[in-house]
C-alpha cells in the first residue's frame, strides 16, 4: 500500500498545547489506512533554533522545517495541517530566547542596536523569524474560509452572548484624512516582466539603493504608498483630545505582528505621542538607553530600570503624572496595569475590533469596567470598513447570532500578495526626497515624495494567483448559490487595477445566473450587514487583508470564535494545505493552563481541517479508508456539536482534553456504525466500545486533573515530557488509545 503522507505543523501557545492530546488520537486512527501523520516543527522556538545551528550542539540541533514545508507547499503531494503559531513580535523574541538560552542553547541575544558587523548579520538571521515568518511561506495559494454547515446551524441553536447597544452609544472609529497609504496609494499593471529596484533620491539629487533587485512579473500589480509620519502623529495628538473631550476610552488598532515593519513604527509613534511630555523632557537618557518606542512602552519600562534608583523613579513619576491629562486608555490587562500601549502585540486589529463589535463598541478600562472606545485605526484602507459595522450597530443594534446568515471568505493570498508581502519592500525615509521603483530600462514605475520617517510601502499582487482568485470566487458563488462580492474600491489605487483584472478574469468563466458585484469595502459592508440581519449569506472575495480583518470579524459575530472556521487553502501546485481556525494562538489561555490546569482551547477548528485533508487524500489518491474517515470524521463533529463537547470555560466543566475524548468517543462510534468498510468497523467496534465502557472514568481522570498550576518547564520551548503528561493526564484513555 503506498502512503499518503499528511504534514502536522508543531506550533507554540495554545494549539500547540492542545496538538499533545489530539494528535495521539489522530495518529491512532488512521494507523493501517495508508495515511501516516507526521508532526514537523515550526514553533517560534524551533525556528529560532533552526536559525542558530552553528551555536548548538550537535544533539541540539533541529533541522529548517520551515524550508522544507515551504518547498513542499509547491508540490502536488502537499498536505498540510496548519495550526496557528505565533508572529512574534520583538518583545516576544527576547523572551524565547532568554527562555531557550536558560535551557542551554546558547542562541545569541538579539542585537536591538546592532553595534558592529557581527551583530548586524545576527540582526539579520533573527529578521527571517520575526514577525508572520510562517504563513507567508507555507500559504502558495489562495484562501477558503468559511463556517462548516453544521458549526453555522450549531451557533443558531446555541448563541453566544452579544452585549446589546446603548441607544447613546458614542463609540467610533477614528481614522487620518490625508497622508495615509491610502491617500497617497499609486499603482501599475507590467506591461512586461523587468528586474526593478527602489531607490531614494535625496533633495539635492543624490541616489541611494534602498533595494536592489525586485523581480517583477508581466501582468504583475505593483504599488507603492506611503504614509506621512508627520500626518500620523498630528492624527494621534488630534483624537487623544478627542477622546478626552467626548470621555471616551482610547484605543489603537494596528496589525503589528504581521505588518511587521510598518505597523510597529505606528505604533510607536502613538507611544511617543501619548507619553509626549516624558519623552520631551526625558529625550536625552531616553535615547542614551536606546529605548525603542516601536516596542512599546514597555520598552521604556524596562530599560529604565538600568538607570539609578532616583531618576528611575522620577521618570515613573512623570509617566503616571501622564495620566491626569490624558483619557483613558485601553487596557489589556487592569489587575497588572497593562495598557494598549504597552506592548504592540497585545491588541491585534483582526482580533480586537470584533471584540469591540460583540462587546457593543466597549473596551476595557483601568477600573475593570467597559467603556465606550474611541478606536484609533489610523490608514483608511481598512478603518471605513470598520467604521461602517460600529455606524450600522448603532443604528440597528446588536447582531443576533440565532437568525443571522454568514460572509465567509474567498481571499487573494497567494505568493505574498499585497501588503502581507510588502516586508522587504518597506522603507524609512532618511530624509525629504523621492523613494521610488525604477525599472530595468531606469523607466521610473512609481514613486513617492517623502520626508524623513515617512514610511514607504511597495506591494505586489502577481497576475497567476489573481486568476486564480476569480475562479475560486465563481466557484465558490456557484456551488453556494450566494452573491459574491468583490471588496474593492475605484478610489484606491491598487484596487482600480485589480477591479480591472476582475472584470477581465470573470469573462473566462460562466457567470450566468450568478450574483457577482464589486462594491468599495463601504458598501461591500453595508450591503452584507443588511443581509445577514436577513439572515441571508453573501460571499466576500477580498485582497489578502480584508481576508485576514473579515475571517476574524464574522465568525467571531456569528459562531463567537474565528477557532471554529474551516481555512481551506487549495495550493496553486494542486496539493493542500489545511489551516486550523482563523484565529491565532490564544496566550490568554496557556496562563489559565499553567495557573488552574484547564485549557479551553476549543479544537474545532482542527477537527474541520483534518477532515477537510482526509477528504483531500480521498479526492487525490482514489483513497477509499481515507475517504471513510474523513465521512466518519463529520459525523462525529456534528455529534460533538449536537451534545455541547467543546470546552466550556472554567475547572470542573470539560476542557480541551474532555472534548478531544468525546471526539474520539464519537469518531469511533461512527466507524463502528459505517458499512463501507468491514475492517475498519470491525477494529472500531472494538475501540468504540472500549471508550462507551470508560467514560465515566476517563471523565473522573480528565477533570481531576485540573485546579491545580501545571509546570510545563517552559512557555515558548515547554518540556516535551512535562506538557504530555499534563495534556494525557487520564491513563484508562491513553492505554485505550496507545493499545489501538
Ligand atoms: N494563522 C496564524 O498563524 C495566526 C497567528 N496569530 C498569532 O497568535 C497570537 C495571538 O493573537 P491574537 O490576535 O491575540 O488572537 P487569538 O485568536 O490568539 O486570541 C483572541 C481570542 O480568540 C479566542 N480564541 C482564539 N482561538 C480560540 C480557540 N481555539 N478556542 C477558544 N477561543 C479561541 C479567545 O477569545 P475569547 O476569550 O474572547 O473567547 C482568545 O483570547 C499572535 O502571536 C498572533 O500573531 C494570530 C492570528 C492568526
Ligand atoms: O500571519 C499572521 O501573523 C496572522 C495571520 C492571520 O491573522 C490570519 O491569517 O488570519
Ligand atoms: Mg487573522
Amino acid at each position: 500500500m503506498t502512503t499518503q503522507k499528511i504534514i502536522w505543523t508543531e506550533i507554540d501557545e495554545a494549539p500547540a498545547l492542545a496538538t499533545y492530546s489530539l494528535l495521539p488520537i489522530i495518529q491512532a486512527f488512521t494507523k493501517g489506512t495508508g495515511i501516516e501523520v507526521e508532526t514537523s516543527d515550526i514553533s517560534l522556538a524551533g525556528r529560532i533554533l533552526a536559525t542558530f545551528p552553528d551555536r548548538l550542539t550537535e544533539t541540539q540541533k533541529v533541522p529548517d522545517n520551515l524550508a522544507l514545508l515551504g518547498e513542499l507547499a509547491l508540490k502536488p503531494e502537499a498536505n498540510i495541517i496548519k495550526l496557528p503559531n505565533i508572529s512574534a513580535s520583538i518583545p516576544q523574541l527576547k523572551a524565547a530566547i532568554a527562555e531557550l538560552q536558560s535551557q542551554g542553547y546558547q542562541v545569541p541575544d538579539y542585537p536591538e542596536q546592532p553595534k558592529d558587523e557581527a551583530e548586524k548579520a545576527i540582526q539579520t538571521r533573527y529578521a527571517k523569524v520575526l514577525g508572520s515568518a510562517v504563513n507567508p511561506v507555507l500559504r502558495e495559494g489562495n484562501s477558503d474560509r468559511r463556517a462548516p454547515l453544521s458549526v453555522k446551524n450549531y451557533a443558531k441553536q446555541h448563541p453566544h452572548k452579544m452585549a446589546a447597544w446603548a441607544p447613546d452609544s458614542k463609540a467610533r472609529v477614528a481614522h487620518m484624512t490625508a497622508g495615509d497609504f491610502y491617500g497617497s496609494e499609486t499603482s501599475t499593471t507590467l506591461p512586461k516582466a523587468t528586474t526593478a529596484r527602489i531607490e531614494f533620491v535625496a533633495t539635492d539629487g543624490s541616489v541611494k539603493v534602498l533595494k536592489e533587485k525586485l523581480p517583477l512579473l508581466e501582468g504583475e500589480v505593483l504599488d507603492s504608498s506611503a504614509m506621512s509620519a508627520k500626518a500620523l502623529r498630528a492624527f494621534y495628538a488630534e483624537q487623544i483630545e478627542a477622546a478626552k473631550k467626548e470621555g471616551l476610552l482610547l484605543s489603537l488598532h494596528l496589525k503589528a505582528t504581521m505588518m511587521k515593519i510598518s505597523d510597529p513604527v505606528m505604533f510607536g509613534h502613538a507611544v511617543s505621542v501619548f507619553y509626549k511630555d516624558v519623552f520631551d523632557k526625558h529625550a536625552a537618557v531616553i535615547k542614551e538607553l536606546g529605548v525603542n518606542t516601536a516596542n512599546g512602552l514597555g520598552d521604556l519600562y524596562a530599560k529604565i530600570q538600568a538607570l539609578p534608583e532616583a531618576k528611575r523613579a522620577e521618570i515613573e513619576a512623570d509617566l503616571k503624572a501622564v495620566y491626569a491629562d490624558r483619557p483613558a486608555l485601553a487596557m489589556v490587562d487592569s489587575d497588572k496595569g497593562i495598557t494598549n500601549l504597552h506592548v504592540p502585540n497585545d491588541i491585534i486589529v483582526d482580533a480586537s475590533m470584533p471584540v469591540v463589535v460583540r462587546d457593543a463598541g466597549k473596551m476595557w478600562g483601568a477600573d475593570g469596567k467597559l467603556h465606550d472606545t474611541l478606536a484609533m485605526i489610523p490608514d483608511r484602507c481598512y478603518a471605513t470598513m470598520y467604521k461602517t459595522i460600529i455606524e450600522d450597530c448603532q443604528q440597528h443594534g446588536a447582531f443576533n447570532p440565532a437568525t443571522i446568515g454568514s460572509v465567509p471568505n474567498v481571499g487573494l493570498m497567494a505568493q505574498k500578495a499585497e501588503e502581507y508581502g510588502s516586508h522587504d519592500k518597506t522603507f524609512f525615509a532618511p530624509a525629504a526626497g523621492t523613494i521610488r521603483i525604477v525599472d530595468a530600462d531606469g523607466a521610473t514605475l512609481l514613486s513617492q515624495k517623502v520626508e524623513e520617517g515617512d514610511i514607504f510601502r511597495a506591494c505586489q499582487a502577481k497576475d497567476a494567483p489573481i486568476q486564480d482568485w476569480v475562479k475560486l470566487a465563481v466557484t465558490r458563488a456557484r456551488l453556494t448559490g450566494a452573491p459574491a462580492v468583490f471588496w474593492l474600491d475605484k478610489h484606491r489605487a491598487h484596487d482600480a487595477q485589480i477591479i480591472a483584472k476582475v472584470e477581465k478574469y470573470l469573462e473566462n468563466h460562466d457567470t450566468q445566473g450568478l450574483d457577482i458585484r464589486i462594491l468599495s469595502p463601504v458598501d461591500a459592508m453595508k450591503f452584507s450587514v443588511a443581509r445577514i440581519r436577513e439572515g441571508k449569506d453573501t460571499i466576500s472575495v477580498t485582497g489578502n487583508v480584508l481576508r485576514d480583518y473579515l475571517t476574524d470579524l464574522f465568525p467571531i459575530i456569528e459562531l463567537g470564535t474565528s477557532a471554529k472556521m474551516l481555512s481551506i487553502v487549495p495550493l496553486l501546485g494542486g496539493g493542500g494545505l489545511f489551516e486550523t481556525g482563523a484565529g491565532g494562538s490564544a496566550p490568554k489561555h496557556v496562563q489559565q493552563f499553567q495557573k488552574e490546569g484547564y485549557l479551553r482551547w476549543d479544537s474545532l477548528g482542527e477537527f474541520s481541517a483534518f477532515t477537510a485533508s482526509l477528504e483531500h487524500v480521498a479526492n487525490a489518491y482514489q483513497n477509499a479508508k481515507a475517504g471513510v474517515l474523513a465521512e466518519t470524521l463529520d459525523q462525529a463533529v456534528a455529534k460533538f456539536l449536537d451534545n455541547d463537547k467543546s470546552p466550556a470555560r472554567k475547572v470542573g466543566q470539560i476542557d480541551n482534553r474532555g472534548s478531544h475524548f468525546y471526539l474520539a468517543l464519537y469518531w469511533a462510534q461512527a466507524l463502528a456504525a459505517q458499512g463501507k468498510d468491514a475492517e475498519l468497523k470491525a477494529r472500531f467496534a472494538k475501540v468504540a466500545q472500549q471508550l462507551e465502557a470508560s467514560e465515566a472514568k476517563i471523565n473522573e481522570e480528565l477533570i481531576g486533573a485540573q485546579g491545580k498550576p501545571v509546570d510545563m518547564g517552559g512557555y515558548y520551548h515547554p518540556d516535551h515530557a512535562k506538557t504530555a503528561r499534563a495534556m494525557r493526564p487520564s491513563a484508562t484513555l491513553n492505554a485505550i488509545i496507545d493499545g489501538m
